[in-house]
């Protein structure tokens, strides 16, 4: 289990590094527009699974999105912290 921060310093620290098999490396290379496609398509995830599914596989579907709206976050240079200020 890890916070919303420990995920992010992961993921930075993945970007840094490119280590071999990383799936954030692959999306990050792949770019922008890959990236804005994974969100909509985890969204979508998120809106079906609070409608159909169980509460811990929404809550799963909801982990996923934000894990894909932290590669974005990387992709445009965002950090946490440029974030919170608006919550
Ligand atoms: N938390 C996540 C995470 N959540 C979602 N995903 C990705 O998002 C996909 C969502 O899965 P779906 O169920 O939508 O399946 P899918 O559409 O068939 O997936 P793909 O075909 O797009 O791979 C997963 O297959 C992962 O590729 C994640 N990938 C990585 N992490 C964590 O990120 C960290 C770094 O991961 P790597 O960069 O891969 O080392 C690790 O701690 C991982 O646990």
């Amino acid at each position: 289990m890890k916070t919303f921060d420990q995920l992010y310093a992961e993921l930075a620290a993945k970007a840094a590094e490119r280590p071999e098999g990383s799936g954030t490396v692959a999306a990050l290379d792949a770019g922008i527009h890959h990236i804005g496609k994974k969100i909509v398509e985890e969204a979508a995830e998120v809106w079906m699974a609070c409608e159909y599914e169980s509460d811990a596989e929404t809550a799963e579907e909801i982990s996923q999105l934000l894990y894909h709206l932290q590669v974005m976050m990387l992709a445009k240079g965002l950090k946490p912290e440029d974030i919170y200020r608006y919550l």
